[in-house]
């Protein structure tokens, strides 16, 4: 157990290296190759998210991941994205749905109504059937911030949970086959 390491003044780190190496670290793999993603893209704001659907299919592409194993699914807006997210997940086709939208508020308090909706929507659709369901959905004040984390100057968050999807898509693969994780719950088949 780390706790049981005993730490010496001198030697300190090496004791814990060596602990730290005692343990097996269980990480995914970034290569898309075996992974099949569902992407579900909010309409709404397409000006920002059509930008957030490049970078994530580049992603997916630069990391070996083919056409066929990857669908993307229009919706009218975030708020559309957990229910079309729960029933590609229950499908039991992918090993990741990956959801893209763009919420920016605007002059009344519907924009807290949407973005926690799509949140709170989209965690309880990965929990409802153990399949990765990844959070793209940029949250923003205005148009501007928004555009920048889509290819703009702070990059492509697209593209950065694309490769979150991959990840946990083969963490998943792997826990399961070493039986580790359980298998994915409430698919419809
Ligand atoms: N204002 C934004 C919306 N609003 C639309 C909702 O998502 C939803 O489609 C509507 O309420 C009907 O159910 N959607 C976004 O994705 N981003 C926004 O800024
Ligand atoms: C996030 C929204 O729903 C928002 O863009 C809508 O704008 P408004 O609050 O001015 O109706």
């Amino acid at each position: 157990m780390p706790g049981s390491c005993i730490r010496h003044s001198k030697q300190a780190a090496r004791p814990m290296l060596l602990c730290r190496a005692a343990y097996e670290h269980i990480v995914g793999s970034l290569v898309a190759a075996d992974v099949n993603v569902g992407i579900i893209v909010g309409r709404f704001n397409d000006l920002v998210t059509k930008l957030l659907l490049e970078g994530a299919l580049e992603a997916i592409h630069r990391h070996g991941g083919n056409r066929e194993a990857t669908d993307v699914v229009w919706v009218p807006g975030s708020f559309e994205l957990p229910v079309v997210a729960k029933a590609m997940a229950k499908s039991g086709k992918y090993d990741a749905v990956l959801a893209l939208g763009a919420v920016v508020r605007g002059s009344t308090t519907h924009y807290d109504a949407v973005a926690g909706a799509a949140a709170s929507g989209l965690l309880s659709a990965g929990a409802d059937t153990g399949v990765p369901i990844i959070f793209g959905v940029l949250t923003c004040e205005t148009m501007e911030q928004a555009l920048d984390r889509a290819g703009g100057k702070l990059g492509n968050k697209g593209g950065e949970t694309a490769l979150t999807a991959i990840e946990m898509a083969n963490l998943l693969k792997s826990l399961r086959a070493s039986g580790k994780a359980a298998a994915a719950w409430g698919l419809s088949k």
